[in-house]
């Protein structure tokens, strides 16, 4: 059964007098993985800060799981909500435990519960507890920290993860293992909704179970990878998909 968990109807969004999402209405359904891809400035950091509430649309209407987030408490929202992005900002004076440990200390947790819940975490995103815990950010690599960073935003196992841009800073390698590593956890993770904002098309179509792409604030279209592939819908799309028939002939010319 499909149950739509985040619904954005005639959402609009100005910064002044610059509305940089005119209309835009979609639905996400509970356990998605939703990609959001476009080019700089298309609207999709705004999108993603309005499904939890750091930002507020001018007009339209966002029901996450069916109730009006302006009915919502923001604070309570956002606890449901874990967010990784490319500057993860771990407090460099706080071990990689202690800055998993940040919201469920604020929330009280036993220390017994926190500590078996960091181990879980860290061997969730694949770093050994007793060698990475009592360690301080600044001894990990920049893929290191955004594993933690993915820990943390799971801490208390929210049930949606909005992710903006996260690997955007990583090389090419270390960014192909974290993709791995996010469509892992997602896969291993129950009803999770993952809300993935990037600008990187192979990211977004190795990722998302949907793409939504973005142009100038409207989607030009939400479908599978596949059906983006056989039917894209709009000259843009087309365009952004000949970017990458550009670079396999790119490659191909050194193949033959
Ligand atoms: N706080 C703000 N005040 C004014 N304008 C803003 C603000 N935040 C974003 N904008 C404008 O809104 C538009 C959409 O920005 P947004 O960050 O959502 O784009 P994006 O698709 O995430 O781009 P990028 O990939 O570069 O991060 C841009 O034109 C941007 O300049």
């Amino acid at each position: 059964m499909t149950k739509p968990v985040i619904q954005f109807k005639h959402v609009q969004k100005q910064f002044g007098k610059n509305v940089v999402i005119p209309d835009l209405s979609f639905e996400i359904n509970q356990g998605e993985f939703v990609t959001i891809l476009g080019s700089s400035g298309s609207g999709k950091t705004t999108t993603l800060k309005m499904v939890n509430g750091l930002w507020k649309p001018n007009a339209g209407e966002i029901l996450i799981d069916g109730q009006k987030i302006s009915d919502l408490d923001l604070v309570q929202l956002r606890r449901h909500m874990g967010y990784v992005v490319q500057q993860i900002g771990l407090f460099p004076h706080m071990t990689i435990a202690e800055n998993i440990a940040v919201v469920p200390k604020m929330l009280q947790w036993e220390q017994s519960k926190i500590d078996q819940r960091v181990k879980e975490l860290l061997a969730l995103v694949q770093l050994d507890p007793a060698k990475y815990a009592n360690r301080y950010p600044s001894q990990l690599s920049g893929g290191q920290q955004q594993r933690v960073g993915v820990a943390r935003a799971l801490a208390v196992n929210p049930p949606y993860v909005l992710f903006d841009e996260p690997f955007g800073a990583l090389d090419a390698l270390t960014r192909i293992e974290l993709q791995k590593e996010v469509k892992r956890i997602h896969e291993s993770l129950a009803n999770k909704t993952f809300m993935f904002v990037t600008h990187d098309i192979n990211e977004a179509f190795f990722l998302g179970q949907r793409v939504m792409i973005m142009h100038e604030g409207r989607i030009e279209q939400f479908a599978t990878p596949g059906e983006i592939i056989s039917h894209p819908a709009t000259p843009f799309v087309k365009e952004l998909l000949g970017t990458v028939q550009q670079n396999q002939e790119l490659w191909r010319q050194y193949h033959d």
